[in-house]
This record gives structure tokens, sequence and C-alpha cells, in this order.
């Protein structure tokens, strides 16, 4: 019998994926400290209808029946991250006993469940007492860092079998440092460089820490998103080099080559600093996997007014958008694993996000709601992997963003990624189609693609 087209490799591992502040709610409770979201979100004008994380999807009361809720997936594995400022409420020091036993509780549910947990630490939600210190921009991070990543690998890594320290480093510096859209909310093409090179020398502090204390796997995950030049003029070829290297090479080439793309210190200039050699050997520790979060293209033009790339995405005649302004483009996904490949060699890779946010109109049939835009964007990105697979990337798993609908930062709860839907009035979760299609996948390890 011919093997179907789209089947899998064996051991392939399904997963999906949340975070913290997205989901969990409740969170100064019970010791927690306050992170700097917590802080931004109440911050008069930073979220999209006042929205905030004080309750979002109540993950934290409601964690074993959203446990149940995966397992209907039939999920081998569950991406999450860890509010730091739940654990170490000012950062550093004082470890809060509740805080780490809301992790601890949920790990034990999830392998009660027979899914594996993956535990993101730094999703974000830096706590704010290390802000005060000045955060990303003080040195010392890398230590504050790494003395949380340790009480963390203590209490769980008995348990967890696979570890990131950050998850988008580009967003919380493209964000949060230079257009100041997310927390912290600044904006300068000074600060955004040496954030951007903290936060990898905490990375590689991490890993240190965890090659001391650990026993599994650890890694860092990078969203990416490829770069097609608009034209073939020497400008929009030019630009889209410098688009490419400041999204998808500024935190992988340290972490995992060592040295950092010329095209930096193109772009920012006197902004770009000159930083200490040792410090590249911090960043560039050996990973035990690299995960990939996929979203969308760009088609890259030169723009002279464009700060600071002197580039600008072009918007495609004829395609599909998301509602957060992304083009459905599943090519870009097997071209981001092929050239992760090229570059970085074959280091074990994982899916660590991809989804899409549509307005699905809610049509309740048979209990879930219809939501056709979502599920045909998941069956092209997971035929787009499988030929990546094919093309011999060492792909090793996959995580839909998002179990269920969340926090979507800045834009609130408008923007719905979830494969349930979460009525945020009631706290009700409904699967959509794109759940029953997603269990389909896993139960069939593709082959039904
Ligand atoms: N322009 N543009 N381009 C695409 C760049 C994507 C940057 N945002 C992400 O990847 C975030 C990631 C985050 O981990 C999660 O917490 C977010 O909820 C999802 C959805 O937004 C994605």
């Amino acid at each position: 019998m011919t093997r179907p087209r789209f089947r899998f490799p064996d051991g392939f591992h399904w997963g999906a994926a949340t975070s913290a502040y997205q989901i969990e709610g409740s969170p100064l409770a019970d010791g927690a400290g306050p992170s700097i979201w917590q802080r931004f979100a109440h911050t008069p004008g930073m979220m999209a209808n006042g929205d905030t994380g004080d309750i979002a999807c109540d993950h934290y009361h409601r964690y074993k029946a959203d446990v149940q809720l995966m397992r209907a997936l039939g999920l081998q594995g569950y991406r999450f991250s860890i509010n730091w400022a739940r654990v170490l409420p000012e950062g550093t020091g004082r470890v809060n006993p509740k805080g780490l036993d809301f992790y601890s509780r949920l790990v034990d549910e999830l392998l009660e469940n027979g899914i594996a947990p993956n535990a993101t630490l730094f999703h974000w939600d830096l706590p704010a007492a290390l802000d005060d210190r000045g955060g990303w921009l003080n040195r010392d991070v890398a230590h504050w860092f790494a003395e949380y990543a340790e009480v963390m690998f203590k209490a769980l890594d008995d348990r967890v079998p696979r570890w990131a320290t950050l998850n988008e480093p580009w967003v919380v510096t493209d964000g949060g440092y230079l257009h100041g859209a997310l927390a912290p909310g600044h904006r300068s093409k000074y600060e955004a460089p040496i954030a951007a090179h903290n936060l990898m020398r905490a990375s590689g502090a991490g890993i240190q820490a965890y090659r001391a204390h650990g026993k599994h796997e650890i890694g860092v995950v990078f969203n990416i998103e490829p770069k097609y030049p608009h034209s073939d003029s020497a400008e929009d070829l030019a630009a889209t080099r410098r688009a490419h290297a400041y999204m998808n090479q500024q935190f992988a080439d340290p972490a995992l080559l060592g040295s950092y793309p010329p095209e930096l210190k193109e772009i920012f200039g006197d902004a770009w600093p000159e930083f200490p050699a040792d410090d590249l050997k911090l960043t560039h520790q050996k990973v035990d996997f690299v995960g990939i979060n996929y979203y969308t293209r760009a088609v890259v033009k030169h723009d002279p007014n464009a700060y600071p790339l002197k580039a600008v995405p072009v918007p495609q005649p004829n395609k599909t958008y998301t509602e957060t302004g992304w083009e459905v483009f599943e090519q870009g996904l097997t071209d981001t694993l092929t050239w992760f490949k090229e570059r970085y060699g074959n280091i074990p890779l994982y899916i660590t996000e991809n989804g899409s946010a549509f307005y699905d109109p809610p049509v309740v049939e048979n209990g879930e709601l219809d939501d056709p835009l979502r599920t045909n964007y998941l069956r092209k990105h997971l035929k787009a992997l499988h030929d990546a697979i094919e093309a011999g990337v060492n792909l090793k798993g996959y995580y839909a963003w998002s179990l269920m609908d969340n926090l979507e930062w800045s834009l609130g709860f408008s923007k719905r990624f979830g494969l349930y839907h979460v009525d945020f009035a009631t706290q009700q979760r409904t699967p959509k189609a794109s759940a029953k299609l997603y269990a389909q996948v896993i139960e069939s390890n593709g082959s039904v693609l």
C-alpha cells in the first residue's frame, strides 16, 4: 500500500501553544509580582478596547479543564510560558512558593494526561521590578535571567523534557524598545540594539545554567518572516537584505554563529554599539533545538523615509490577509525552513507557533464553530511543512498557535487565533472546525491532509 502523500515521519510531535499573560489571568494572585505587561495593560490608551490580562482565559483557575481540551485534540505536547514574576515577585531573590506551585500542578496535570510539557521561560512578561532596574537595558539582566532559569530547572526539569529560554526576542525589541507599541513602550533606536544584545546574552546564560542543572533539552524560539524583493532593482534587493538581517538574523546569528550580520551597523549607524567580543562567546551556546514561529512573509521595497530600515512591506494584490494584516503565504514556511537549514546547519527544529486570526462568524453546528479560513490556513501550512521535511529539513514537531482564543497583546481580545473559541463573558470554550481538522491530522499523523 502506498504511503499517504502527507503522512509525517513516525514520532513527529504534535502540540499547541499559549503564553502566560495571554491566557492565565490572576496576574497578581497568590503573591505574584507585577510584570511589565500588567503595568502596560493598565496604562490608559495602550490596549485595544482597554482589554487587559486581569482575567483573560482564567487559565490560572481552569487549567485542569483546559488540559482536557488538549487531550480531546490528542495533543502530544503543550507549549506554555512561565510568568517570571509569579515565581520571583521581585525578579530575583525571594521565591514565591505558590507561584512555583501553579506551574508544578500544571505540569503534573499534563503528564497525567499523556501530554509533554514544553516550557518557555520568557514570553515577554518581564517582572516590573527588573524593568525598574533597567530591565533588558541593564547588562546584569543576563545574571537575573540565569538565576530565574536555575530556580525553574531545579523545580521542574525532572518533569519538563523541553525548555526554551526566550520567545521571539525580535518582537520584544522592535515592539517594546524601537516602536513602542508593546511593553515597556520605549521608542529609541539606541535602546533597541542594547536590549536585543542583552536578550541574547541572557539566553546564553540561561543555556549555560541548563548545562549545569538540566537533564533534557533546551533551545530558543525566533519569529522568522521570509523577505522577498518587490523588484530586482539594486535598491529593492538591498532593502530586502536589510529587512531580512534585521528580523531574521539579528538574533539567530549571535545565538547560532556567534556573530552579527553586517547590515545591522548599516541600519542602526551610530546607534549600533561596539559590543565586547566576549559577549558573543556567551550568546553562542550549543542549543538542542531551535523553535521557529512562522506566520507570514513580507515583500520588500526600498523607501528612504522608512525608519530605520529604509525598507517597507508591499501589500500583495489578490491575496488573502488575516485579521492581523498578514498575507497567507504557506510557501514562505517551506522557504523559511530550507533557508534556516542552509544558514545554520541541520539543527533539530520545531515550528513552535503557526496560526491565523480570522473573523469567523460563530456558526455553531453540532457543538463546534465553523472557521473555514483558519481551517484552510492550517491545511495549507501543514502541507508546506511536509514539503520542507521532504526537502531534508530536520523538523521534529509542530505547535499550533493557539490552543484557544486569548489576549492578543495590545490588540486585546479582538484577534482570535484559537483552535477553541473562548466566550470571554462566560469563559465557555467551543471547538472550531479547525480544532476538528487538527485532531484528525494528529490522529492520522498527517495522512488526512
Ligand atoms: N508584521 N509582521 N509580521 C509578522 C511578525 C510576527 C510577530 N508576532 C508574532 O510572531 C506573535 C507571536 C507571539 O509569540 C504570540 O504571543 C502572539 O500571540 C502571536 C500572534 O501575534 C505571534
